[in-house]
């Protein structure tokens, strides 16, 4: 079900000034669009930030494709901009390499900066942000530095057995692909992911989704979460879109 809420001033009432929290008058805008107006008004926008949840293997960015492609996303994957990060050189480069081998998780502040350049170089406002947050202290980081909750939480859940068999068979070179570094971040999902999607759970934001079958099985759960986003395009256009905010169903 999707409604229009009072703009999103509500997002960002602990954040820092970012690219998406300096328009102070869209509340203003709702007011008169409650009170005067049938016609949505455009307004200075706000990030609409999806957070795409699931251990390692569960097809988090395989699914993330496939949205970008039906729906027009931007794919922020933290995994990714950490690997840049060590390809790059960068002075943090070889803490998080060394984490990422022990398949431990990079401190947050680290993560969140990657994640907010990246958010604030595009002109897009709908985000997925993939296998972001990992732990409690990584989601209230996020929280407290871009100043944004995510409107939707997808979280893919698949068995261990099956996310192993994927993740030895990625074939993309990557360090942490082991068995080894496998169970490590399986024992680090367990312990520290499991709270963040209790708390979205808990907030009705989770969709759970069986990850188990094709790709394009499983791409057909996904599809009718987003899909009034594209109805609503259609109709209004993207400026009016930026105004509205997905309201979830409960998490099944
Ligand atoms: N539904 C699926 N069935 C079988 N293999 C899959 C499926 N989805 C993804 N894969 C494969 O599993 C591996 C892990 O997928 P990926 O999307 O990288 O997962 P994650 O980002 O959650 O670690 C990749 O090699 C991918 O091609
Ligand atoms: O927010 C993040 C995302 C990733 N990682 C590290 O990067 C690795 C790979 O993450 P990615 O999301 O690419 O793995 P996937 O779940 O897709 O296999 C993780 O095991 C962590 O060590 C991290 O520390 N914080
Ligand atoms: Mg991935």
């Amino acid at each position: 079900m999707w409604r229009r809420v009072a703009s999103v001033s509500h997002l960002f009432s602990h954040s820092k000034s970012t690219k998406f929290n300096q328009g102070a008058s869209t509340f203003k805008i709702w007011e008169t669009f409650t009170s005067e107006s049938e016609i949505p008004t455009p307004s200075k926008g706000s990030p609409f930030v999806t957070f795409v949840l699931g251990g390692p293997g569960s097809g988090k960015g395989t699914q993330c494709a496939k949205i970008v492609e039906a729906f027009g996303f931007t794919h922020v994957s933290a995994g990714d901009l950490l690997r840049r990060e060590i390809a790059s050189g960068s002075a943090y480069g070889s803490v998080i390499l060394s984490t990422i081998r022990e398949g431990k998780i990079v401190p947050s502040q680290v993560t969140v900066e990657l994640i907010q350049k990246e958010m604030e170089s595009s002109d897009n406002y709908k985000f997925l942000i993939d296998g972001f947050p990992r732990s409690e202290e990584n989601r209230k980081a996020f929280e407290q530095t871009i100043g944004a909750e995510p409107d939707v939480v997808l979280f893919f859940d698949c068995p261990e057995q099956e996310m192993v068999k994927r993740v030895l068979n990625r074939n993309q070179g990557r360090v942490d692909d082991n068995i080894d570094t496998i169970k490590k971040r399986l024992e680090i999902f367990d312990e520290l992911n499991w709270p963040v999607i209790n708390y979205y759970s808990q907030r009705g934001k989770l969709h759970k989704i069986n990850a188990v079958g094709t790709v394009d099985e499983i791409f057909e759960k996904v599809r009718p979460i987003f899909a009034p986003l594209s109805t609503l395009s259609s109709l209004f256009g993207k400026d009016h879109c930026e105004e509205w905010k997905f309201v979830p169903k409960e998490a099944s």
